[in-house]
Order: structure tokens, then sequence, then C-alpha cells
């Protein structure tokens, strides 16, 4: 594997961000309504829509001229850095991964990269879902698959939250401490021609832990035509 999985523990640091706001640098870094990056909950897209039970911090991080850096917190004061590293290092493990699939497949190594391009985008989400008194009525994040080509997340180390539809029924994704779950997106599943499931899943709520997670997501270059 492309990453030694140990050092994700320096990492999980990052998600010590939301302990670092105050309600202040929150409204500083705020995501504007229309807009998906920066920090905030659920854009209300229609008057009857349920939000999440979550707080995010949304942020473009390659390709780096379209970085919104008067976004990125200031304190603490390796965030960007550390940000940057991280997704440097889960960006070579996805484009590892991603010629082991076309591999898989007998296709030629670059057939999925390509498609990808030289400029994909790479997003980082840092979720924060609070705990919760009705964890029967709310969830972290609805059921959805990702729009993504392929996803990372670094779990809580110790609140379980993440589940996944499997045969119609949620099943629970374990904690791993120092592993990163990969997801496949929608894009994938174009890509490659419903070989590769982006598959349905879900954040659910606790009344007695908050949870953290961080994202990665990334997608191809958004003019390129893929599934050809
Ligand atoms: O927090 C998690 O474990 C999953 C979050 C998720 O599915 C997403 O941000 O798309
Ligand atoms: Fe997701």
């Amino acid at each position: 594997m492309a990453c030694h999985l140990h050092i994700l523990t320096k990492y999980v640091k990052l998600q010590n961000i939301f302990l670092h706001f105050r309600l202040r640098k929150k409204q500083k870094y705020a995501r504007a309504p229309n807009e998906s990056e920066g920090y905030g909950n659920d854009m209300v897209v229609s008057e009857n829509q349920v939000l999440d039970w979550s707080y995010r911090l949304t942020l473009r991080v390659f390709p780096k001229e379209k970085r919104r850096l008067a976004l990125w917190p200031e304190n603490p004061s390796d965030f960007s850095e550390t940000l940057e590293e991280f997704s440097t290092k889960v960006k070579s493990m996805m484009d590892y991964l991603l010629k082991c699939m076309a591999r898989s497949l007998n296709l030629e190594e670059g057939s999925f990269l390509d498609q990808f391009g030289k400029q994909s985008l790479l997003q980082a989400r840092v979720n924060f879902y609070p705990r919760c008194s009705r964890p029967d009525l709310v969830l972290g994040v609805k059921p959805h698959t990702d729009r993504s080509g392929i996803t990372t997340l670094l779990q809580d180390k110790e609140v379980e939250g993440l589940q996944v539809l499997i045969d119609d029924k949620w099943v629970n994704v374990p904690t791993i401490p120092d592993a990163l779950v990969v997801n496949l997106g929608d894009q994938m599943q174009i890509m490659s021609n419903g070989i590769f499931k982006s598959p349905m899943h879900r954040v659910v709520t606790n009344t007695k832990k908050l949870r953290m997670s961080i994202a990665i997501f990334n997608e191809p270059e958004p003019e390129n035509e893929i599934g050809k």
C-alpha cells in the first residue's frame, strides 16, 4: 500500500479542528448559502427538507489553484500543512487503487485514472456529529451514495455510526484504528459500467458521544467525459 497506515494517527488531530473553533471563528469560515465550501450544515434546497445532524468543514484541496484559502482555518497553526500532506498521501493511495481496479478487470492500468485527469478534484470534508437525544428519529447523514469517483474515510477511533446498505439491511461499518475506509462513488460505477458499485450509506446518531470523521472525495475533472 502506498501509504503506511500508522501515520494516520497523526492526522486524527485534524479532526480536533472543531475543538479549536469558537463561534466567531465559525462565522469567519462559514459556508455561504449557495456554496458548498466552508463551515456549516446542509445546504437548504427545499421547504420540507430534513436536515442532517452534523456540522462540516468542506474544503477543496486540489487543484491547488482552486483553493479558497480564506476558508481554511488558521488555528491550529499547522492545519493547512497537515491537510495538504494528508490529502497528498490519500491521493497517491487512490491513484494506486484505481490502477489496481483497472488491472483486476484486465484493462490498461490507466483506464480509470486517465478519466480522472491530471486536474481531478479533491475535496476534504471534516464531519462533526454532536450527541443527539433522539437517535431513533435523527440521522447524522441521510442515506446517499457519493457522487465522487472514489472516497476515503478516516473514521472516529471509537465511535461507530457509518452504515452501509447490503441486501436491504443496514450493516455497521466497524471502526478499525489507523485504517482508512475506501468507498466508491457514482462516477466509478459509471466508468466501470456498473461492475464496481457505489454503495448506499448513512450515518446514525447516538446519545452518548460525539463522532468525527474526515472524508476525502476525488472526482474526475468536471469537463471530462467519463464512461466512454
Ligand atoms: O462520517 C462518515 O462516516 C461518512 C460521511 C459520508 O458519508 C459523507 O460525508 O459522504
Ligand atoms: Fe458519503
